[in-house]
This record gives C-alpha cells, structure tokens and sequence, in this order.
C-alpha cells in the first residue's frame, strides 16, 4: 500500500517558528513517531513524505537515524493541506492504483490502524477513519450565539489515515482545484463530488498534535503504550 504522509505545515496553532512535525515529542521528532508507524504496518510498501524544502536537511538527517527498510519519496508541499496532498498524489508512481493519506501530525496511530485501513481500502474507493464524537456539537453564528444542535448520533470526527482509489481521488482534487474548493480534508471532495465514503472505526488516541497541549497528551499516551521505557524507543 502506498501512503502519502502530509508534512509540509507550520504549526502555527502550537505556536512554533518552524515545521511542528521536527519539535520532540518524548525524546524523538513527532514525524519520527509518525513514521515509525507506518514502517511497522505490515501493508505499507512505500512512503511519499510531503514537506517544505526548509525542512528536508533535518528531515534527511531523521531519515538516516531511522534506517527505514520501506522507501521514502520526498514530495514538495503546497501552501495548504489541500496542495500539499495534491502534490503528493501527481508524484504517486505510476501503478500506484490505492493509497493511504496520512497526516504526519497524527502521530500516535498504531500500525494496526493503517492496516486495517488498507484491508478495507481493497474494497471501497474511499475511506476514513473516525470516532464517534463526546461532545454535544454546537453550530455558532458570527455573533457567537448558537443556532442548531447537529444529532450526535450521526457526528464522527473524521481522522486520518483516509484512503482512497488513486484515479478518482486525482480526479476529485484536480476539479476541486479548477472549481476554487477549499477543503481540510481529503474526503470532503470525495463527498462533494459524490463519491461514497466509508468510515472505518479510528482510535481514540489517535489525536492531530497540534497545540502545545497535545504534545502533553500524546507524551502521556506513548507513556501509556510504552511503560517499559523510560524515553522514546
Ligand atoms: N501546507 C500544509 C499544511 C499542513 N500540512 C500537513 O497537514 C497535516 C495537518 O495539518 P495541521 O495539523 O493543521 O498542521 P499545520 O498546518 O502545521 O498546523 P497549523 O494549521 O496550526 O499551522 C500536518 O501533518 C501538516 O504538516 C501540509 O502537508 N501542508
Ligand atoms: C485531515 C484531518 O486530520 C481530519 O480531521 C484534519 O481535517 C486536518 O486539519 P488541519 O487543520 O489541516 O490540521
């Protein structure tokens, strides 16, 4: 399974000066939890890292300590998400027929959720992973007052990996550039134009870092997870 891992941010929410994906997390990059992963996951055969040039001397550096065995394409991001993985998909190789999108700051999922991704990959054009949400979800207008209570029956928060068959997600992406769509993730525009989306159940601990207080909660998590260690592996 090929996997696009978005990299190519700034994290301006985590109030970082530069990519938040090179801050440590528990002694190691958070893109090194990132990719630790994904090599672990038994369906992944190949790694497109899609990045600011910036970044590629100390990501270069990242590569070699990790002495990955699944190959790594370096990909040059874009100015959004969007871009950025669009970006990604033009440099799939060619007999790339599914992939996987990954963000990079999602850095706690678990080789099983890849795999488990790309198994139902083999059956649907497209999927997500996702959680049912905790909360009651508000919708509130610009005077800060709310107008609707959505079911939260039907709420999912939408995760990453999401997968999808390489043509039609291409496709989708390039209308959805011709047509001025901006949307934040890549199901959107598979929703948008019609193409079905099937969820596939995500992991609790599988957060975005993307504020400072996520990096307490994910070193938290990896605590969790790796008892047996006093820092990272
Ligand atoms: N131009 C961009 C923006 C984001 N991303 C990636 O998309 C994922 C999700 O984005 P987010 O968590 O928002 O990261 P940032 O954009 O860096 O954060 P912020 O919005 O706070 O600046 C991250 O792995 C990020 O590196 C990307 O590849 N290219
Ligand atoms: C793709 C995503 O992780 C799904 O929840 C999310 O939409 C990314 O949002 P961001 O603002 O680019 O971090």
């Amino acid at each position: 399974m090929y996997l696009l891992i978005p990299a190519a941010g700034v994290g301006r929410r985590m109030g970082s000066d530069r990519n938040k994906l090179l801050i440590p997390l528990w002694g190691q990059p958070i893109l090194a939890w990132t990719l630790r992963a994904a090599e672990a996951a038994s369906s992944i055969t190949w790694i497109g890292l899609v990045g600011q040039a910036v970044d590629w001397p100390e990501v270069n550096d990242l590569l070699k300590t990790l002495a990955l065995t699944t190959p790594v394409q370096w990909i040059q991001g874009g100015d959004t998400r969007q871009a950025s993985v669009f970006n990604g998909l033009k440099a799939l190789p060619a007999n790339a027929d599914r992939v996987l999108i990954h963000d990079g700051a999602r850095c706690l999922a678990t080789p099983d959720l890849f795999d488990r991704c790309a198994a139902v990959l083999q059956e649907v054009p497209g999927l997500i992973a996702a959680i049912p949400v905790k909360d009651t979800i508000k919708v509130v207008n610009s005077d800060g007052r709310t107008t609707a209570t959505p079911d939260r029956s039907q709420l999912w928060a939408a995760q990453t990996p999401q997968g999808f068959w390489v043509d039609k997600i291409k496709h989708c992406h390039e209308q959805g550039q011709e047509q001025g769509l901006q949307v934040t993730d890549d199901a959107a525009l598979f929703e948008h134009f019609n193409l079905p989306v099937q969820v596939v159940e995500g992991e609790e601990s599988n957060l975005k870092v993307t504020t400072p207080m996520d990096l307490a909660i994910a070193e938290f998590i990896l605590r969790q997870r790796y008892p047996h260690l006093q820092s990272s592996p």
